[in-house]
């Protein structure tokens, strides 16, 4: 089997040792070998980022363009073999790792059309005989750190905005998903991008993305993962001068209103707390459900769940694919546990699955009967898993669904246009949704959440520079 290789400094290079990665809808598939680097060859990659920046800052804008317009075009073309390689190392289904690629895509695409769209402005001097103008420039080396779950677009949508406006790019994927990372990065390798100015370095937490947080040639790193490790490192990126964007967990809510449509609330259930294994930050993990409509929505609700074909990511007609890894399913058992010495009921779901490959197969679950002040209700599951809250009215809704730490996504299902307007504006979420899963997100406008869920501006869309470049104002004397 081949060893897939660290690049580096626009060479393919072997680690320190190497990791394998394990199919989880069938453990006794390994996908592949991947290099693991260490401390020295992080170190390398930050270095060899530093020597591109001079020339790749002051690279063209058509050069710029063309090249993330390329890698664009590539990842549509490789598509198919890129969602496969992607659901048979995450887990997800296929129609949705395809998705999750053709996205990647689409991200390159958007960021080439970036290019020509960095402006800046000119503008009157309060002194007569000055002139104002305020460009961006870029910041520099940029670290990514970015987790399993969004293997592919989670890398796009920081990658193509940093070497868009500019940047060079040190890249440190999840440990448990170097397959994607990978073929992206070989995509990436043959651009026509500069040496040094894109760097993947395979390989752990502790060692590598220790490495580049604490490494003073990084001038900012753009993290998506984990509450308890972002919320860590933040401090010591800000402690020396660097910029940090965090991305991290929620615990978002869906409400459901008396008069919402039953079929559009049960979808938007389906969708948001069980698809890609609930497994995605946007997940709808609260159901907080008003009192006249409660009833025939959990019936409804638990009806679909049943139909749910829970099996082998590849397989055609798989809805629901594994949960990642053994941690994981470990993870949702637990929670499954504490929700029922909670005295929530568990009312569909919660089984381990066998099916014909050894994998670990969740059945979707739901919880009734819970409280918002339950653990269930509070921490962050990141599995197929969800509760229903019930409430009296509207106003006891709203204030359930912003009764969380986190403020990632917030949705309701109303045919109220009152409510669904009150909603847009009182929802302490960063992305808000109506009649729409509180999952699955759009590539070309902001993305990002409030409170507990995010630090720093907002990532994706046009908002993106906000973060890859730095703001100079310059005075001219005319
Ligand atoms: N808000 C968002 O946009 C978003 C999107 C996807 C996932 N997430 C969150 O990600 C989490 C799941 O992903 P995960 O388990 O990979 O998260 P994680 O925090 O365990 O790991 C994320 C990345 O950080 C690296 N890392 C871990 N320890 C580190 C350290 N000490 N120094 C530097 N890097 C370190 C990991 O190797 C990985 O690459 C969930 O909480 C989920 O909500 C958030
Ligand atoms: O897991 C985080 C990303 C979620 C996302 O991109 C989506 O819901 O579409």
């Amino acid at each position: 089997m081949m060893l897939h290789k660290n690049f580096i400094d626009g060479q393919w290079v072997a680690g320190s040792g190497e990791t394998l990665n394990i199919n989880p809808s069938d453990t006794r598939d390994v996908i592949g070998r991947y290099a693991r680097a260490d401390r020295a060859q992080a170190q390398e990659a930050v270095a060899a980022a530093r020597a591109a920046f001079a020339s790749w800052r002051s690279a063209g804008i058509q050069q710029r363009h063309d090249i993330l317009d390329h890698i664009g075009t590539e990842i549509l073309a490789r598509r198919e073999d890129l969602g496969r390689l992607l659901s048979r190392e995450e887990g997800k289904t296929l129609p949705e790792g395809i998705g999750e690629a053709t996205r990647a895509g689409m991200i390159f695409k958007f960021f080439a059309g970036e290019v020509l769209r960095l402006d800046g402005e000119r503008l009157p001097s309060v002194r007569p005989g000055v002139e104002v103008e305020v460009s961006r420039e870029p910041l520099g080396v940029v670290a990514v750190i970015s987790p399993w779950n969004f293997p592919i677009a989670i890398p796009a949508w920081k990658i193509a905005p940093a070497l868009a406006c500019g940047n060079c790019v040190v890249f440190k994927p999840a440990a448990l998903v170097p397959g994607s990372a990978w073929a992206l990065a070989e995509i990436i390798a043959h651009s026509g991008l500069p040496a040094g100015v894109f760097n993947l370095v395979m390989g752990s937490g502790a060692e590598v993305g220790e490495t580049l947080v604490d490494s003073t040639q990084v001038d900012a790193l753009t993290f998506t993962g984990s509450n308890t490790v972002g919320r860590a490192l933040a401090p010591r990126l800000v402690g020396r001068g660097a910029r940090v964007q965090l991305e991290m967990g929620g615990k978002n809510p869906l409400v459901v209103l008396d008069d919402a449509d039953l079929e559009v609330a049960v979808h938007c259930a389906i969708q948001g707390a069980y698809y890609s294994t609930g497994q995605r930050c946007t997940a709808s993990s609260r159901l907080i459900v008003t009192a006249g409509i409660h009833d025939r929505f959990v019936e409804r609700l638990v009806e679909k769940m049943q139909a749910l074909r829970v099996d082998h990511a590849l397989k055609e007609g798989s809805d629901i694919g594994p949960v990642v890894d053994q941690a994981q399913l470990d993870q949702d058992l637990d929670y499954l546990r504490i929700g029922r010495e909670e005295g929530a009921r568990l009312v569909c779901g919660g089984d381990l699955v066998e099916r014909e490959t050894p994998g670990y197969y969740l059945s979707p679950a739901l919880f009734t009967e819970t409280s918002n002040a339950m653990r269930i209700n509070r921490e962050e599951i990141f599995g197929p898993i969800a509760a229903v809250i019930r409430v009296q009215d509207y106003e006891e809704a709203l204030a359930v669904a912003n009764d969380t730490e986190f403020g990632l996504t917030s949705g309701i299902v109303t045919t109220s246009l009152k409510h669904a307007s009150d909603f847009k504006r009182r929802a302490q979420a960063g992305l808000v949704m109506v009649n729409l899963p509180t999952a699955g997100v759009d590539y070309h406008v902001p993305f990002g959440g409030r409170k507990g869920s995010s630090f720093g501006p907002r990532e994706q869309g046009g908002y993106a520079r906000e973060f890859f470049t730095i703001v100079k104002t310059a005075y001219t004397a005319s």
